[in-house]
């Protein structure tokens, strides 16, 4: 008889029990003496000293007890549910009243504005949201303070290159941004410093109020005709090229990505990069600052540019060398420039550029309209919300987005996916050691239509938490994964079961590991665990080759036994004796009096005695237990 212990491994089962685990409800009998009451899908968080407890199914941050959860009415009362307490989040930037009266409507609001980064570190500690603008510098340092509370940060406003996404990530701290209210505000500030460059308004306003009247020094140039370089043909380009066109300019844009259809619709021809800068009278900028645009305007770029050109800039100050910018405007390369975006915000007082007189300048106001600051405070208040309530985020930046439907489709999967994992790693001889994981997906839909990210993330999270203090979610499942060298491959076979449901079940398989429950082995040497969905219920269906029936949920513990005159009785008893309660027992067998797996769920984690007696009844010959 084996033990649980690493030390007691048996050789697997002769292939006289190998039903095949396809089907193992076909080839093995079933006895489910009882079944458990399953808990709601708990969508509270079991994260340590988390004061909000939410459960973010976006992120998947953490799943509870085994559950069932069909239609997206039980998730969403789920969700409210777990939103119990009251989060706190932290305002470090100015943010639009409509958005904070939205956010203090849903928990405790801290606004506390030009914190230093030691002062943001130290506050975040206690916070479970962070939003800001581009005045704050999420660094790695910041989400390692959050560490284990921090759950989101709320970019409101478009650009993110304030934010380490690689941090965030690795700390499974969901990022959000609301990429689509300043949109208009940013492409008004484009032309508005299109405009006064090109008519010298600023600088005229100067000088008069200096008591100057200088008519012929601020002659300017006009735009109708001119031709317009959109570097960048996203949202504000778009925008700022429409406007443009009412303008009378000839537009080009050049952007790697952009749909040539949009760019028709607008009128716009799309051009190499090249092409772009040397032929244009006016080149406004609107990509985002990433490492490959990061001062890709620069000696070169600029030297290749027409003489005399004009530039706009209400992206990033990054994107421009400004070193080079201001050798640019002295050699007459550049005629002028506008530019609402710095390197360093604010620049510094006697920056070269800054002060140069053929260059206008706003301390970033592209997003700083009423109407576009109300709109982004929303818009980030919403998302913030959103993924502290567990829904999904239809703006996250650093997660793959699940639309709602096939979330609310997954959800007993996501809790079967989970306890599987879990399950998997626990038969390891060790339970360290795990580096080669398969999944097949069995289901009767097309593999095209299967989104399986959430289910290999919660396999990721089942397998890695129970044997590290690993913290993982949608965010940071394939990147700790790979950090740990564990490789997930994942397999979908269709099969003649009804398409109405996504997933007809899931087997989990190990590689290259020991097990201390021989039986969990399949001939191909590989642990291998199976389970389905029944009524919303998460099941085990098979453990290695043997066919079994288990709803899962509490612990579970698994005897392969002589199948033989009450086995259920002696076992049954020996945990009525220590006082543990038997939820439900299921004995799967491929023939009568030969070897059995019994599968027996428990509330009460037996201790060593009861476990030694259940190993020392001599039908027994091996047995683990498990916690789900
Ligand atoms: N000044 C402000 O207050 C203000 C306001 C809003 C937006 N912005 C900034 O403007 C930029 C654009 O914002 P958006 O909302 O239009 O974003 P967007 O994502 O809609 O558009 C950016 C576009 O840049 C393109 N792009 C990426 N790399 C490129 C490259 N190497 N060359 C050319 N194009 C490239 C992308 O394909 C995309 O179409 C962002 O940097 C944003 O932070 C500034
Ligand atoms: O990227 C953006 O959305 C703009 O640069 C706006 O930044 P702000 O929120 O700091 O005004």
């Amino acid at each position: 008889m084996a033990s649980s212990s690493a030390s007691s491994i048996k050789p697997p089962l002769p292939s006289a029990l190998t039903p095949s685990s396809s089907s193992p409800s076909k080839s093995s009998a079933f006895c489910l003496v009882n079944t458990a009451s399953f808990n709601k899908l708990k969508l509270i968080s079991l994260s340590r000293s988390h004061a909000q407890r939410s459960f973010l199914v976006s992120n998947v941050l953490k799943t509870a007890d085994a559950s069932s959860a069909s239609t997206t009415k039980d998730l969403e009362s789920s969700f409210s549910s777990s939103v119990g307490t009251n989060p706190t989040i932290l305002v470090s930037e100015k943010l639009g009243e409509a958005g904070l009266r939205v956010l203090r409507e849903f928990g405790h609001v801290e606004c506390a504005y030009d914190l230093s980064p030691e002062e943001l570190c130290l506050k975040i500690a206690s916070c479970d949201a962070l939003i800001v603008r581009s005045g704050t510098k999420v660094t790695r340092q910041v989400f390692e303070a959050g560490k284990g509370r921090l759950k989101v940060v709320g970019r409101a406003g478009v650009g993110i290159d304030n934010v380490d996404l690689q941090a965030a990530t690795e700390f499974g701290c969901l990022v959000v941004n609301a990429p689509t209210a300043n949109t208009i505000a940013a492409a008004e500030h484009g032309i508005a410093l299109l405009t006064a460059m090109a008519r010298n308004v600023a600088q005229s306003d100067a000088s008069m109020k200096a008591g100057k009247w200088q008519r012929s020094k601020y002659v300017g140039v006009s735009m109708v005709g001119k031709t317009l370089a959109i570097m960048g043909f996203g949202k504000v380009g778009s925008e700022v090229a429409r406007r443009a066109k009412g303008l009378g300019m000839h537009v080009v844009a050049h952007d790697p990505y952009a749909p040539a259809d949009r760019a028709r619709a607008i009128g716009v021809d799309l051009v190499s990069f090249d092409e772009a800068i040397s032929n244009s009278d006016f080149i406004s900028l609107h990509m985002p600052l990433t490492s490959s645009t990061d001062k890709i305007f620069n000696d070169d770029t600029f030297a290749k540019m027409k003489k005399g050109v004009r530039i706009i800039n209400v992206a990033r100050g990054g994107v421009i060398d400004e070193d080079a910018l201001v050798r640019a405007l002295d050699s007459g390369i550049v005629a002028q420039a506008a530019l609402d975006v710095f390197t360093e915000e604010p620049p510094s007082k006697d920056s070269k550029l800054v002060q140069h007189e053929n260059v206008t300048v706003t301390p970033h106001l592209g997003a700083s309209t009423k109407e576009a600051q109300e709109g982004v405070a929303i818009e980030i208040a919403e998302a913030v919300i959103g993924a502290l309530n567990g829904e999904v985020s239809a703006t996250a930046v650093n997660a793959p987005m699940v639309a709602p439907e096939v979330l609310s489709e997954l959800a007993p999967y996501v809790v079967l996916a989970e306890k599987l994992g879990r399950l998997a790693v626990q038969l390891v001889s060790g339970g360290s050691g795990v580096k080669t994981v398969k999944v097949t997906y069995r289901s009767a839909r097309d593999p095209e239509d299967l989104d399986t990210r959430l289910l290999r993330a919660m396999i990721t999270k089942g397998i890695i938490e129970p044997i590290s203090n690993s913290y993982i979610n949608l965010v940071n499942a394939d990147f700790t994964a790979k950090q740990k060298g564990l490789r997930i491959s994942e397999e979908r076979i269709v099969v003649d079961s009804s398409p109405e449901l996504p997933v007809d079940s899931i087997q989990v398989q190990i590689s290259n590991v020991d097990s201390k429950f021989a039986s969990a082995v399949k001939e191909n040497g590989e642990i291998s665990i199976e389970g389905r969905v029944k009524f919303g219920i998460p099941h085990l269906t098979c453990v290695g080759s043997l066919g079994t029936d288990v709803s899962l949920e509490g612990n579970l513990i698994l005897c392969r036994q002589q199948d033989q005159p009450g086995m259920i009785g002696k076992v049954g008893n020996i945990l009525a004796e220590h006082n543990v309660n038997v939820s439900f027992m299921s004995v799967g067998r491929t023939s009568r009096r030969k070897q059995a797996i019994m599968a027996i769920g428990v509330d009460e984690e037996p201790n060593k005695e009861a476990l030694n007696k259940i190993g020392s009844v001599p039908a027994i010959e091996e047995f683990v237990f498990l916690k789900l």
